[in-house]
């Protein structure tokens, strides 16, 4: 029984680590995972180009899917105990970019689709597994149903990362700037302490983003979360005041801007002289899909 699906990275609107209240949309670059289940009584996986990387979240994924799932699926499922997953990714791991969110959502959905149940489960629901999924292999803080939730249902989203509700979904049309310095930032080290300071801008900022001023949200996160852990403003102050919105995207390490293409061409020239990568993308607003 085999399966596959992708979905898409995501940028911040708002990190949830202030207030538990986040928001982000999802962005056109993706995780695909390929998942064989069988009879092994064991889950193993395999990250493509990333052979230290730690595979206890996709494993989960599987895991999970299988328990809560297989009953529903059908005669052939009743001997399923294990399984493999493959995934490989547009996406830079641990960037703030929603690695792990795409990576998760692509692995439940590979695995209801190699369960024949990918129809039959609601999107919403599948998400919710993989949040956690994230929490028990530990890569998160909140769960991040924020990133989770934008990744799986595209355009933008607004939740409640405490009770993994919905709030608010919209589809957005914007191009979009990234810059991926060269370094890494794991959601799970970061100082919650520190984000937690700045829980009253965190509030003016869910107030925003659930007016559907997704840009000025945008921008007042990424003064506030730049400050709180550590980030230089200055690419921000590059990309003001033409674009819709700029943020620090999550925890770090990477920038992104939304606004018309002109605006957000002109922020790609002043990041492209900076270390590590840029590149242009758009929101997207399918989420993620079997294939
Ligand atoms: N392509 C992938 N396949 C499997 N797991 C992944 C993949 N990308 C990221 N992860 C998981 O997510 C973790 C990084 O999560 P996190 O620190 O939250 O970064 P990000 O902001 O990119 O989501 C990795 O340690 C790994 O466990
Ligand atoms: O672990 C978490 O709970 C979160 C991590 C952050 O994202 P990154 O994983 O991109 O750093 C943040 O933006 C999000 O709102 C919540």
């Amino acid at each position: 029984m085999d399966g596959r699906a992708s979905a898409p990275a995501a940028g911040t609107v708002l990190n949830a680590l202030a207030c538990g209240t986040g928001s982000a949309f999802a962005i056109d670059a993706e995780t695909t995972a390929t998942v064989e289940l069988d009879s092994s009584g064991s889950f193993d996986a395999e990250i493509a180009d990333a052979p230290d990387a730690d595979t206890t979240l996709i494993e989960r994924c599987v895991e999970l899917v299988v328990a809560e799932y297989s009953a529903e699926a059908g005669d052939e499922a009743a001997e399923i105990s294990g399984g493999r997953v493959r995934t490989e990714s547009e996406v830079p791991m641990a960037a703030g970019l929603k690695s792990s969110s795409a990576a998760a959502n692509a692995t439940v959905l590979a695995a209801l689709d190699a369960l024949g149940v990918a129809d039959e489960v609601a999107r919403e629901d599948a998400c919710r597994l993989g949040v956690r999924a994230a929490r028990d292999a530990g890569v998160t803080v909140t769960g991040a149903f924020d990133d989770a939730s934008a990744s799986m249902l595209g355009g933008v989203t607004v939740t409640d990362n405490e009770s993994d509700e919905l709030l608010a979904r919209e589809p957005v049309t914007w191009d979009v700037a990234v810059w991926t310095p060269p370094e890494q930032a794991y959601s799970a080290d970061a100082d919650v302490a520190r984000c937690r300071r700045v829980a009253p801008v965190a509030e003016v900022v869910a107030d925003l983003a659930l007016d559907g001023r997704y840009g000025e949200a945008m921008t007042v996160n990424g003064f506030a979360f730049a400050a709180a852990l550590g980030f230089s403003a200055d690419p921000m102050l590059e990309a003001l005041p033409d674009v819709r919105g700029v943020s620090l995207s999550g925890t770090g390490p990477s920038f992104v801007a939304v606004g018309d293409t002109a605006a957000v061409e002109q922020v790609r020239e002043h990041w492209s002289e900076r270390e590590g990568t840029t590149w242009l993308t758009t929101t997207q607003n399918d989420g993620a899909r079997t294939r």
